[in-house]
Formats: C-alpha cells, structure tokens, sequence
C-alpha cells in the first residue's frame, strides 16, 4: 500500500514537473519573441516586456508629455508596449491612416465600447470590422458635411440664447466669478441635445451638470484611457457578463439617455401618425427637424443599415461630439484672454463685419450673433481657432491602428503584420521640423505665413481631428460651434481673467482642462 502510494507520489511529482518545465518553456518563448518582434525600435525598458507600464502613463493623467518626451529622447518611431509603435512624425500619416481600408483600428478601441448583456454594440468611431464601420457611416456622412450643418445654425443661437441669459443674470448682474471652462461645456453638451433630439440636458438652465452626464463621461474615461492600453485586461474587469453584474459600466447612461430619446421620438411618431388617421408607425412627415429625426428617416430607408442603428447614431452625437468640442472652445478662449493683442485682432475683425446684428427669431435680450457665413471668412479668427485645434487636441493618446497582413514601412522602420501602431495627436501636433521651434507655444500667426501650399502641409499635419478614412465625421460641425460661441462671447462680453495660473490640464486619453474663472461685463452697444 506504502508502495503504491510512493509511486502515485512520485508520478504526481513528475507530471507537475513537466507541466511547470513546459509552461516556462511557453513563457521564456513568448518572451523572447516578444522582445525580439520590434527589438529594432528603441523605446523605454519596461515597455518591451509589458503593456501594463504604458497603462499606468496614463494613469498620470500627464502621459501626452510623457509621450512627447519618450520620442524627443528616443526619435520619431518609439516602442510603447512589446506590441505597440508610436510615430511622431507628420510625415508617416497618409501611411499609418490612409483613406483606403485595410489598415483597421486597432483592439485599443474595444475599451470604449459598452459592455451590454448580450454583446456590445459599437458606433461608428468604435467599430473595428471595416464593412460594419462602412454600413454605420455611409447613411449619415451627408449629414455632417459643411451645406447639412448650416441648418444646425439656428439652434446654436437658440442655445446661445440660453447661455447669454443665464451669463447676465448670474455672473454680470452680481459681479459674481464665473468658471468659463464649465459654462463652456454646459454649452456644449446643451447646444448638441438641442441638434441631435431637439431637447437640452438641462446643464445650462441649472448652470450644473444635473444628470451627472460630464461627470460619468470624465469617470468613464478615467476607466477607459488606461484600458485602451491593455485590452485583455479590459475584456478580464470590465467586458464581462459577470463585470456586468458587479457594477454599472459609465457609458451605459449616455447609452440609456440615446436610447431613451431614440424610443420616445419612435413613439411620438406612431402616435402622430395615429392620430393622422394613416396608421404607420413609419412615417415621418412630421419628424421633427434634428439629427434624429434624420437617423430615423435613414435607417428606414436603408436596407444595409441595423435597426439598432439609430441608437448608436444618437450615442455618437453625445459621446463624440460633445465634450470634444468644449475642450477645442476652452482651449481657444482662455490663450484669447491670455494674449489681449489676439484677442483685440479677433474683436476688431467681428465689429468690423456689416452684418453683426441680433437674431430677430431667437435673441431676447438684445445678444449679437455674428452669421457663420461670416465667420469663416474671418482670417485671424480662423487662425486662432486653427491654433487651438493644434495646440491641445482632446484625445491625447496614440490612435491605434493593426498593422495589415502586408507589414509595413513607417519612416524607414520596418513593422511586421499585427504590430499595433500610432500617433498621438498631442505629440504630432507640437513636430517641430514641421511647424518650428515654437511649436510648444501658441502663435497664430503661423497659420497665415508662406505660401498656400505650406499651409496646407501645416492643416494637413495635424491631427487633432484624426486622419484618412475614420477621420472625425463632425469636425465641420465642431469647428461651427466653436467659432459662434468663441466669436459671440467676444462681441457681447468684455471678459477678464482672475487668475491665468488657475488653469489646469489633465488627460485620460480625453484632455480636461478647469480654471478659465472671470469677471463679466457686457459690452456697449
Ligand atoms: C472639435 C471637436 C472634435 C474633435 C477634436 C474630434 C476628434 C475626433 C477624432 C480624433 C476622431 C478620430 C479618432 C480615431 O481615429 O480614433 C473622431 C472621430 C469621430 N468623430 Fe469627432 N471630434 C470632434 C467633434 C465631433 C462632433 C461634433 C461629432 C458629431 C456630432 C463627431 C463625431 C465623430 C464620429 C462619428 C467619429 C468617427 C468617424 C469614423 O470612425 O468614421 N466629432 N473625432
């Protein structure tokens, strides 16, 4: 009996031998071919063996200047993860993002994905499979071309309305401090309810962020930033059925606030057709005049779009274009009010047009609207504008990219098939062979030196808006919005800052910026 169990003991002892012997033998072999796949790209120690360190880079919530540093240090190709190239080079963009498919993004987008309990649904910036992508773009893409989004021009000064309102009163009839980087994004989230389902969210009217949606979103990307980083650790906390349970993901609420708006126009609809006395659910002659009353038309008329497709249309709206444009409306504003001889340029070009006059249809308390179709012949302006869109894009990591089945070549650096590969557009954006040693600092005037075709090298390096086929499909729209609002402030407001040291950036993939405090006063007719 002694015997047998000696023996049991021994092959048990054995076997575990073997199972360790060859799990090691796994590991050391993963190992060095993980070292060894980009052991021609320098970059920092610990980024060879694991991506948990680029994780935590972005947990500093500095990792845009992190970055930048690895690639001053390292050169235009530095190695982020033991799978992940970041490329600072302008030059390289056309390669790493061009406008045919075939370079897909890469998995760092699954983390933005909500997880829902019978699979996640991905919109058209998360989409990764390159036909679904094709079959959610394609209905809408007219929408948010530069003729769609000038009917969107009514109801920012709808909107502006309400914010200018709640300026006076508040701020300019007390003499009260106002923080601008916050009204700035009620702004924002409100004047993108009021396009996409004709309905504000309330921030601007309680002057708060009352459903705790900014909240959730700066939260969720808190969670999400270090996740793109390390998808099989995202799929492991968080993109489970039993994560699911355990806590509510962020996203879901701006995913139920889409779909809450989605239902409620579907039932307005049947029940306007109803009482037409026709019948069909369907119709939508009396939709109202926004983005969802588009989505619904589209997705009915469409036989390649999902039904669910509304839904993520909606979500898009909301999660992309909301908060991205108050960061791009920030960051202009506050180097306006930091440099007074810009500000002073722009004032005098928008006194200066013939048609500043107020919006009869929507302006009660005697607000100046300038006409977007003067806006964007405004030269200094546009600088501006351009100069903050430059200077601090709000996603500030790496866009990911799969490098296809053919490897490829990114300047002069050879990156086999699977490599994940990007540009951080925070780092690409400061390239100083491309925009000048002054890159670090804010000039406008870059954007009205040289020749045409200079300028358009600059326009086309940078890439706040991303590039090549998934590049921003609402960039048109954000740049309207950020030039009504920057270019009304500034006719309506003398606004003068407190303290210029107060503000503060911080980066989680999204870029957050506090601390644009002031006093205001209305300017004199
Ligand atoms: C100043 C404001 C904005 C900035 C800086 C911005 C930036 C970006 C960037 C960088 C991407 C590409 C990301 C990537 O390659 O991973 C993107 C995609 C996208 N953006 Fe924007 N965005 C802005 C405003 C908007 C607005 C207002 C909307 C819609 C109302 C919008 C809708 C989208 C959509 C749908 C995509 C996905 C496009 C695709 O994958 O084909 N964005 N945006």
């Amino acid at each position: 009996m002694s015997l047998l169990n000696d023996q049991l003991v021994e092959r048990a002892a054995t076997s575990a031998g073997v199972i360790l012997l060859v799990t090691a033998s796994l590991w050391l072999l993963h190992l060095v071919r993980t070292l060894w796949r980009l052991r021609h790209v320098p970059g920092p120690l610990l980024s060879k063996f694991t991506d948990l360190y680029r994780a935590q880079l972005v947990r500093t919530l500095r990792s845009h200047e992190i970055h930048q540093g690895f690639h001053d240090r390292y050169g235009a190709v530095v190695r982020l993860g033991p799978r992940m190239v970041s490329v600072s080079d302008p030059a390289a963009i056309p390669t790493i993002y061009p406008m045919r498919p075939g370079f897909p993004k890469g998995d760092f987008y699954e983390a933005f994905i909500p997880y829902l309990p019978g699979g996640s649904l991905p919109a058209i910036f998360t989409a990764r499979d390159e036909n679904l992508h094709k079959r959610l773009k394609s209905p809408v893409a007219s929408l948010y071309n530069l003729s769609s989004i000038m009917k969107c021009e009514p109801s920012v000064d709808e909107t502006l309305d309400v914010l200018f309102e709640q300026l006076d009163t508040r701020f300019v009839a007390t003499g009260k401090t106002v923080e601008l980087a916050d009204w700035l994004q009620y702004f924002a989230f409100d004047v993108m309810g009021t396009m996409t389902f004709s309905k504000r969210y309330g921030f601007l009217e309680s002057g708060a962020d009352n459903l705790g949606i900014s909240t959730g979103i700066w939260n969720f990307m808190l969670t999400v930033g270090p996740m793109t980083q390390v998808p099989w650790l995202d799929k492991i906390l968080h993109k489970n059925a039993i994560a699911a349970k355990l806590k509510k993901a962020s996203g879901n609420k701006i995913m139920q606030i889409a779909a809450d708006a989605v239902a409620e126009r579907k039932a307005e609809t049947a029940a306007k057709s109803e009482s037409n006395g026709n019948g069909n659910g369907h119709s939508h002659k009396s939709a109202k005049q926004d983005f969802l009353g588009e989505f619904l038309k589209l997705q009915s008329a469409s036989e390649s779009s999902p039904p669910w497709a509304p839904l993520v249309w909606t979500f898009s709206n909301i999660i992309a274009g909301s908060d991205s444009t108050a960061v791009v409306m920030r960051t202009t504003l506050y180097h306006l009010l930091t440099h007074p001889s810009d500000l002073a340029r722009v004032r005098a070009e928008l006194d200066a047009l013939p048609n500043l006059t107020t919006t009869a249809e929507t302006s009660k308390e005697g607000f100046k609207y300038p006409r977007w179709t003067d806006l964007n012949t405004l030269p200094y302006l546009s600088a501006c504008v351009d100069e903050a869109v430059r200077l601090h894009p709000p996603f500030c990591l790496a866009l990911e990219r799969e490098v296809p089945a053919s490897g490829v070549v990114v300047c002069g650096t050879y990156l086999e098939p699977g490599t994940r590969v990007g540009m951080n557009p925070y780092v690409v954006n400061r390239h100083k062979g491309t925009f000048g040693e002054d890159a670090e600092v804010w000039r406008p005037g870059r954007w009205l030196e040289g020749d045409e075709e200079h300028r358009r090298k600059l326009a086309g390096s940078v890439m706040t808006f991303g590039a090549g086929r998934r590049v921003c499909l609402g960039k048109a729209l954000g740049v309207l919005e950020v030039k009504k609002v920057v270019a009304a402030l500034v006719v309506n407001y003398e606004i003068d800052l407190i303290d210029p040291k107060a503000y503060t950036v911080e980066n989680s993939y999204f870029f957050r910026q506090k601390g644009i405090l002031a006093k205001l006063r209305r300017r004199q007719a």
